[in-house]
């Protein structure tokens, strides 16, 4: 039985000695191999299908860690940012830890999947005129000036839990990937996953780092352009953000790596989005689409993945935001019937 990432990990975490975990059982998710992709590159490509952690993201592998130390440090109110996944997961650590939880999201930019898991959780949520980078300031400042712990990942405890994804990579391909591809936001996950790759090649439990290949949405791309976004836009709610709290390890985790950023638009990750669910029966959120946008974007470039092992980590579960992903259907329903079979047979053109 799984017993969640703290505990799986704990002699490789950096957190406080004897550490009472805050566990739902998050971690120790599939990766899923894609014979698609695998076609494709003439590589091997798996996806580290992050959307089967207990809150549908890979933002339970950080939170776990945070609102434990939250707990700890005896917090009674935990507050965030968010595009809306860290809220859900802060949402449902913090209810089991029995902390407050407070949540800043941006005006009318939030997957109403994400925003029913804060509400029932029973967080307090708090609509910010502004974008995800305002909402980020403020909570900065309500935990600088009020007794509330500040549980974004410029937390540096979110990236030792979510560092945790590279290390079930390793223990399970016998060592690192040539390359690793991601979607970018906020940037603690590329962060997060460089930590770990970086820990276990330390320790010898790999021969090699992966390159590092990060993708944002061409609305809300400062890594790729090197400009903050003052005003981000993409249908890919969960990355639009303009100015990343961990540019600086972003960019030092591509740098090292000898890797790199690279821009998607929307049509190329709702794109990909689809064809994922329809050749490897993986769904994700739109954002989570943007690493595989970029593969395919790369491929038909001519940049080659030949003979290499590539993951691409998918981020959070299809369900999160249904209303976008179901914006390119039109006729969602391809006809009615009367309750006979032979209506039914004529219009599956079995007949
Ligand atoms: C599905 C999904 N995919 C990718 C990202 C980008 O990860 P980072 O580059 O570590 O920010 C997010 C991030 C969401 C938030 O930042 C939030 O919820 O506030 C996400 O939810």
């Amino acid at each position: 039985q799984w017993r969640g990432v703290i505990e799986e990990y704990r002699d490789l975490l950096e957190l406080p000695e004897g550490l009472a975990a805050v566990t739902l059982r998050e971690g120790g998710t599939p990766l899923v191999h894609s014979e698609w992709l695998t076609g494709l590159t003439g590589g091997e490509v798996w996806l580290k299908v992050e959307a089967n952690n207990p809150t549908g993201s890979f933002k339970d592998r950080g939170m776990t860690a945070a609102i434990s130390v939250a707990r700890h440090e005896g917090a009674e109110a935990v507050v965030c940012a968010s595009t809306g996944n860290t809220s859900a997961s802060m949402a449902a650590y913090a209810a089991k830890a029995g902390l407050k939880p407070l949540v800043l999201i941006p005006e009318g930019k939030i997957a109403a999947g994400k925003m029913a898991q804060a509400v029932v959780h029973g967080a307090q949520i708090i609509m910010v005129r502004g974008n995800f980078d305002h909402c980020l300031d403020i909570a900065r400042g309500l935990a600088r000036d009020y007794p509330v712990a500040l549980v974004n990942s410029v937390n540096p405890v979110r990236l030792q839990g979510q560092k945790t994804a590279s290390f079930e990579v390793v223990d399970f391909l016998g060592d690192a990937p040539d390359f690793h591809l991601l979607p970018v936001g906020n940037a603690g996950n590329i962060a997060a996953y460089w930590l770990g790759y970086q820990q276990y090649a330390e320790l010898g439990r790999a021969t090699r780092r992966p390159v590092m290949r990060g993708f944002q949405a061409e609305g809300a791309a400062p890594l790729v352009t090197g400009e903050p976004f003052p005003d981000p836009e993409t249908k890919a709610t969960a990355i639009r953000v303009g100015n990343p709290a961990s540019w600086h390890l972003a960019e030092m985790a591509a740098k090292e790596s000898e890797g790199r950023f690279a821009a998607v638009s929307d049509e190329q990750i709702l794109a990909a989005q689809v064809e994922l669910a329809r050749h490897d029966g993986v769904f994700v959120e739109p954002a989570s689409a943007a690493g595989v946008a970029g593969l395919l974007a790369e491929l038909s470039a001519g940049e080659s993945y030949a003979g290499r092992t590539v993951v691409i980590t998918v981020t959070g579960h299809g369900l999160k935001d249904t209303a976008t992903a179901l914006e390119t259907f039109t006729d969602i329903v391809d006809t009615v019937v009367d309750a006979d079979v032979a209506a039914a047979a004529a219009a599956a053109g079995l007949a």
